[in-house]
């Protein structure tokens, strides 16, 4: 997968460099290069924003410089990327999109800053790119770089090879709707408290219907919305829970 990033902070996705994306970048599974904004301006400040038209407070991200970034991404693939711009309006990210963006060869994110990127620059963009908008969830941000990080590290975490043990995918939480069971490890006595006995039972049957259980209680206490979709995506005994 290549993933692409356009930002003004372009430190703000030195995190990239870290643990499991990182070291699937050093393997190859993952190529990922971000792109300074401010490299595709032309004056002497490198400006990037300007006034809003309309009047309003706040500046505006002007189109040109996203143009000459987002052509220069284009010009070096065969293929149409996706083209992911982090916004509150958008579609919001959940484990269904990550798999689906998992499945892209080539993703871009635009991230906005300020009051957001003059509206001409998605028509623009559709040219080249199929165009997604994404929100991380209803609050505000300052810019799309932590949305950018999160639905990379959600993604990426998918492609194979990048998690060393697949198996771990399996039974995480909303991989099938279900939140992920509680875990323990040594000391088996820790402040009073102790590791449930079946886990020291060695009867993996019963640690998975346990386990099982327990991820059907916890979902419907914490997340009960989630129990529709679980069911629908086969999550077996959910009358236990509901
Ligand atoms: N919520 C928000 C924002 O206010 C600005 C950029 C990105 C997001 N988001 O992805 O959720």
């Amino acid at each position: 997968m290549r993933i692409d990033v356009v930002s003004i902070f372009p430190d703000y996705l030195a995190p990239l460099d870290l643990s499991l994306i990182g070291k699937a970048r050093r393997d190859g599974l993952i190529e990922l290069q971000v792109h300074d904004l401010r490299a595709f301006t032309h004056d002497r400040h490198r400006t990037v924003d300007d006034t809003p038209y309309g009047g309003g407070a706040g500046m505006v991200m002007k189109p040109e410089p996203w143009a000459e970034a987002l052509d220069h991404v284009a010009a070096q693939t065969d293929s149409r990327p996706t083209l992911i711009i982090p916004g509150p309006g958008g579609q919001r990210l959940d484990q269904a999109l990550a798999r689906e963006l998992a499945r892209r060869d080539h993703l871009v994110f635009a991230c906005g800053r300020y009051e957001g990127i003059d509206e001409r620059v998605y028509d623009y963009a559709a040219r080249d790119f199929d165009v997604r908008i994404v929100s991380l969830g209803d609050y505000v941000l300052n810019g799309g770089e932590v949305a950018a990080l999160a639905v990379i590290e959600a993604v990426a975490r998918l492609v194979p090879g990048v998690i060393g043990n697949a198996d771990s995918l399996v039974e995480e939480s909303h991989e099938d709707g279900l939140l992920e069971y509680p875990v323990y490890t040594k000391p088996e006595h820790w402040q009073g408290r102790s590791v449930p006995e079946v886990l020291l039972s060695g009867d993996h049957g019963r640690i998975a219907a346990w386990r099982h259980e327990q991820r059907l209680q916890r979902t419907a206490a914490r997340r009960p919305d989630l129990l529709p979709r679980a069911a629908a995506a086969g999550a077996e005994q959910l009358a236990i829970a509901v």
